[in-house]
């Protein structure tokens, strides 16, 4: 009831909001109206303002008798002029007052033009900052009040210099300057060196490329030892020279200018080369770049014939490493910068159960009951034991056995049921030997169990300071110790269990963990639940966390219909991803991403920032029921492939039956949690042993990466809690839509491309001009800019194809626009 009312209120308040903003909003007459007046506003500012400083001691009077008429005064706007610059210079900011006539008119201008608004409160913000600065400096320098600073100026240096004195008075403008620099200009102590050298290179450069006095020119020097190593191909070049002119002639080395062969006559007058020579010289393989070089080659026998000069070029300065100056210039991409703002969920959204019961409380009677009846039980069937020692964990104790010397492990292990009996406890696993110890494990339920709670989970600093692409906290080991893996090394999980022995918790706790460690951008989920129920709640981070087709309404999927298209589209990604790395020379994501961060791959190549997906399907066995081999080809494919590129599978299912977990699914998934089952089947189904069947249920858990098998106890999170989460999550910033899956048309959907011409739809050419404009045949360019539904956007995208507007589907790309402007377009549809 209360929410209710909260939601309506909200409701109110926004309505209010939007009303406000439409009022607020001008019509463009009115902008154009508003604009001219304010432009015209600002020059009348800026003249009055000018012609205050030479006329302002002879209107002074004028400005007492303002309401006198014939009193006139000499300002260029008369009365108002002297008392609207009396206001803002004498008593406002001084000189610096000259900064709001222009404001004036750029808000003018902007109105007019319908400018970015943002861009015209920046300069507003960083006028009047600088205004106010300015105002102050004078008000510092000019020790009376007047008119360079205004008596706003003065008065800020002057309370400035009581309080800081004249030091901190200086300090704190200079402070303000640097912000402006920095912030304002961008300009950062790195630019400014690498700015200062420039221009001394620049001088020096000019200082070396002044005239010489031509003695010093034609000065012949023996340079062959200096020589460049890059060099071999003028060499080469200079030694044909040489050997063409009979009397032998010299070369010289000098810093030089651009590319050009130039000989010198006599008189000193140059006189240009063969053309081809000049294209030698200018081949940068083979140049020292930082070295600019001129040769000169004269005659030595003959001082008065013609010298030569070889001059080779300097290169333009080249970014050699683009993407290192784009990150100079900009930082790594953020791929989380859209949503900068976004807060990940508090810790206290999560309940904590361990407020009113003190941690893992276990009877020390009930351990030594336990403890006898091990003893016991193992001594009527003659196995001695020379050390127990007990484990307590949240829902069992781990008793490990050292057996006396001689005593055969699989004796112990035959003797399992009996034991179970005689401890009269159900869930007794027993682990003989535990891997990597030469002891035997007895697990016995406690009588009392602890929760996990979700809280401590996320809470430990395993889980903070885990170093994992995917992390996921899953509970406590029998030893207490959070568990955290990695779903990314995974890399998919299959999850099975009876019904209500945890598994929607299990997926919950899952999907927290990723909530409370990834940002949006880093992962997506599809959420594919039959049983409609379970995964609602995460319908609120829609915008945030979850990927959908671009037809699709709702971003979890509840249809068993409408899975198959979702896979496949996964499988369209998989395919365009796996070419993303192939042409980023990458061999995973970890590396494309980090790659595309430092800015190493263009956008305009179709390089993305690749966040990893999460499938999540609830109820595995209801889905391969109904779809059958549909959904197992897509599944196993992208079980196959999926890894390197991010995508990670999770199934969930309640009957870990062989016709639901088929071979070429399990082979895929070596990752496995088994819940509780009903039989040693089930459990043999899914993790290829027993002991499933034994555990206690309630998020009692068995886990298995391919090797050992860890007994979890699964961490709880409820369903408030999960409430709580996705709704501070939802209620923030977010994406204007989910993360939408690449379009998959299905095999009955096939293009028809005789559209009869009468039968087009009516926004036809509207689409045309969107999709030529954009140069982007995509059905959810139109969906967005036409606000069309998926269906009537893929139709008209078929009129297109027939058209001959754009080209055909192919697959994960856009299809290829054909026409390349809109008068290319008219032609076209005149011409039809
Ligand atoms: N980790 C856990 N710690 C404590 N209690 C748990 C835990 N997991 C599940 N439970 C208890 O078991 C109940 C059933 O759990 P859950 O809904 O996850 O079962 P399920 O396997 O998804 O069942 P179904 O397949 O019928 O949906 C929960 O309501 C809760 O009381």
């Amino acid at each position: 009831m209360a929410k209710r009312k909260v939601s309506t209120k909200r409701k109110t308040t926004k309505k209010t909001k939007t009303s406000l903003k439409e009022r607020f909003t001008l019509s463009r007459q009115q902008k154009v109206v508003l604009g001219s007046f304010l432009f015209f506003l600002g020059i009348g500012l800026f003249f009055a303002f000018i012609s205050f400083f030479f006329n302002w001691k002879m209107d002074q009077s004028e400005i007492s008798e303002f309401y006198n008429r014939s009193s006139t005064a000499k300002n260029w706007l008369s009365k108002s002029g002297a008392k609207v610059s009396h206001f803002f210079i004498f008593q406002g900011f001084g000189i610096s007052a000259l900064v709001l006539p222009v404001l004036t008119s750029l808000t003018g201008v902007y109105l007019f033009f319908d400018l970015n608004k943002k861009k015209l409160a920046g300069f507003w913000f960083w006028g009047v900052l600088v205004m106010i600065w300015v105002s102050v400096v004078f008000g510092f320098v000019q020790k009376e009040g007047g008119l360079l600073a205004g008596v706003i100026g003065y008065e800020i240096n002057d309370l400035l210099q009581d309080y800081v004195g004249f030091i901190g008075t200086v300090l704190i403008l200079a402070f303000f300057a640097i912000i402006y620099i920095v912030i304002r200009l961008r300009y950062t102590p790195e630019k400014l060196t690498a700015s200062i050298k420039k221009t001394q290179k620049v001088i020096a450069d000019d200082f070396e490329a002044s005239p010489k006095p031509t003695a010093v020119r034609n000065e012949v020097k023996d340079t062959e030892e200096k020589e460049p190593e890059t060099s071999s191909g003028i060499k080469e070049k200079i030694d044909a020279i040489i050997a063409r002119s009979k009397n032998g002639e010299k070369v010289e080395k000098k810093k030089e200018e651009p590319v050009k062969v130039v000989a010198t006559d006599t008189d000193n007058n140059e006189i240009t080369l063969n053309p081809t020579i000049n294209q030698f010289y200018g081949n940068p393989e083979n140049r020292d770049n930082d070295v600019p070089e001129k040769l000169v080659i004269k005659s030595e026998d003959n001082p008065e014939d013609i010298a030569m000069e070889v001059e080779t070029t300097t290169e333009e300065e080249q970014v050699k490493n683009i993407s290192n100056k784009l990150v100079k210039d900009f930082g790594e991409f953020d791929p989380t910068l859209e949503l900068g703002n976004f807060k990940f969920p508090t810790i206290d959204l999560l309940k904590d159960y361990t407020a009113n019961s003190s941690g893992i409380t276990i009877d020390q009677g009930e351990l030594e009951e336990n403890k006898n009846r091990i003893v016991e039980t193992l001594k009527n069937y003659k196995i001695e034991i020379a050390q127990i020692k007990a484990t307590v964990g949240p829902t069992v104790t781990l008793y490990e056995i050292v057996p006396e010397a001689g005593i055969r492990i699989s004796k112990i292990k035959n003797l399992e049921d009996d034991i179970a009996l005689s401890l009269a406890a159900l869930g007794i696993r027993i682990i003989a030997p535990i891997p990597g110890k030469g002891t035997i494990g007895i697990e016995v339920p406690n009588k009392n169990a602890t929760i996990v709670s979700m809280r401590s989970a996320i809470a430990s600093p395993k889980f903070q300071n885990a170093e994992m692409e995917l992390p996921l906290s899953l509970g406590k080991t029998i030893a207490n110790e959070t568990f955290v893996a990695d779903l990314a090394k995974m890399p998919h999980l299959l999850m099975a269990g009876a019904t209500g022995q945890g598994k929607s918790v299990g997926l919950n706790a899952i999907l927290t963990s990723l909530l409370y460690k990834k940002h949006p951008a880093e992962v997506k989920f599809v959420l594919v639940d039959p049983k409609k129920v379970e995964l609602t709640l995460f319908n609120k981070i829609e915008r945030h966390y979850l990927a959908k087709l671009p037809d699709a309404e709702e971003a979890i999927i509840t249809d068993n219909t409408k899975v198959i298209n979702t896979l496949n589209s996964l499988c369209i990604e998989m395919d365009a991803r796996y070419d993303l790395l192939k042409h980023a020379m990458v061999r995973n994501i970890k590396e494309y991403n980090a790659k595309f961060k430092t800015r190493k791959l263009n956008p305009e190549n179709g390089h993305r920032f690749l966040p990893y997906i999460v499938l999540v399907i609830d109820e595995f066995a209801d889905l391969i029921m109904t779809a059958g081999k549909e959904v197992e080809t897509p599944i196993a494919r992208l079980a196959q492939l999926a890894r390197a590129i991010g995508i990670h599978l999770i199934i969930a299912t309640q009957r870990p039956s062989v016709n639901v977990i088929t071979g070429m699914i399990k082979a895929n998934f070596p990752a496995r949690i088994a819940f509780r089952v009903t039989s040693k089947i089930d459990s043999r189904t899914i993790l290829d042993t027993g002991g499933a069947d034994q555990l206690i249920g309630r998020g009692d858990m068995l886990y298995t990466q391919g090797n050992d098998i860890i007994r979890i106890q699964c961490a709880f999170v409820d369903t408030p809690e999960v409430e709580r989460i996705t709704e501070y999550i939802g209620s923030q910033k977010a994406y204007p839509d989910a993360h939408l899956l690449p379009e998959y048309v299905g095999e009955e959907s096939g293009t028809s491309l005789d559209i009869d011409k009468s039968d087009r739809d009516k926004l036809f050419k509207e689409a045309a001009e969107v999709i030529v404009t954009a140069q982007q045949g995509s059905a959810s360019l139109l969906q967005r800019k036409l606000k069309l539904g998926y269906n009537r956007a893929g139709r008209l995208i078929d009129q297109l194809e027939a058209a001959g507007v754009v080209g055909p589907f192919e697959g994960s790309k856009a299809r290829q626009v054909l026409v390349t402007d809109l008068v290319a377009l008219q032609q076209l549809l005149d011409n039809e």
